[in-house]
């Protein structure tokens, strides 16, 4: 095997789902970040569409999500069902992240089905997150039950939708090799 090869394999292999809990706030420089969104970039896109698009809370920017996402929850949920420990946990996944990226598509209905649109978005965040694996930030894509209030938030177009937050920070976390099932029970093999 190349060295590249085992390089790959190793990241693929170890990349994990790493929540905000974990997160030690030691900020992740903007080159980092930059980093990781180069690497989106590369994803694969049917006739090219490059659906991927990405809005970046940082800083101060960061308190705007929390907000935002804080009083969705409070606006959404009935004063006898409201949880202040649910509203606090909301804001703190944010507030706790170093940053978080909203990850949005834009559609081109003439062009592609949508269904394609966000295989190529999912293909660029699985680059993300390898990146940000070999980079040792710890990050999670969250998908929200309440993604379509997001586009005023956001300022997105009538092509565009949030599909998600990706999530990252530094961790200290051990590697640790997700669990899988074998890849043998998923795979049909036609020889003749
Ligand atoms: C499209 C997508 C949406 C996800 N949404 C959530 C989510 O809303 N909340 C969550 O805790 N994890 C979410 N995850 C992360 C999965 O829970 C995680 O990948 C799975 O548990 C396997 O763990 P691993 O990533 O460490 O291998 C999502 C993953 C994907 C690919």
């Amino acid at each position: 095997m190349t060295p590249a090869a085992e390089a790959l394999n190793r990241i693929i292999r170890t990349r994990r789902s790493i929540f905000p809990p974990d997160y030690t706030g030691e900020e992740i420089p903007v080159s980092v970040v930059e980093t990781i969104l180069a690497n989106a970039n590369y994803a694969p896109t049917h006739r090219l569409t490059e659906p991927w698009r990405f809005t970046v809370f940082r800083g101060e920017g960061k308190t705007r999500l929390a907000d935002f996402l804080g009083d969705t929850y409070q606006a959404q949920t009935l004063p006898e069902l409201f949880s202040e420990a649910k509203w606090k946990g909301t804001r703190e996944k944010v507030t706790r992240s170093s940053c978080v990226i909203a990850i949005c598509m834009e559609l081109h209905p003439e062009k592609v089905p949508e269904w394609e649109e966000l295989a190529a978005v999912a293909c660029a965040v699985q680059n993300m997150w390898l990146t940000a694996t070999a980079l040792n930030v710890g990050a999670y894509w969250s998908t929200p039950g309440n993604l379509a209030l997001f586009s005023e938030f956001l300022g997105l177009g009538p092509n565009e939708k949030c599909v998600g937050l990706f999530y990252m920070g530094y961790h200290q976390l051990p590697e640790r090799t997700p669990v899988r099932k074998p890849i043998e029970e998923k795979v049909k093999w036609v020889t003749e």
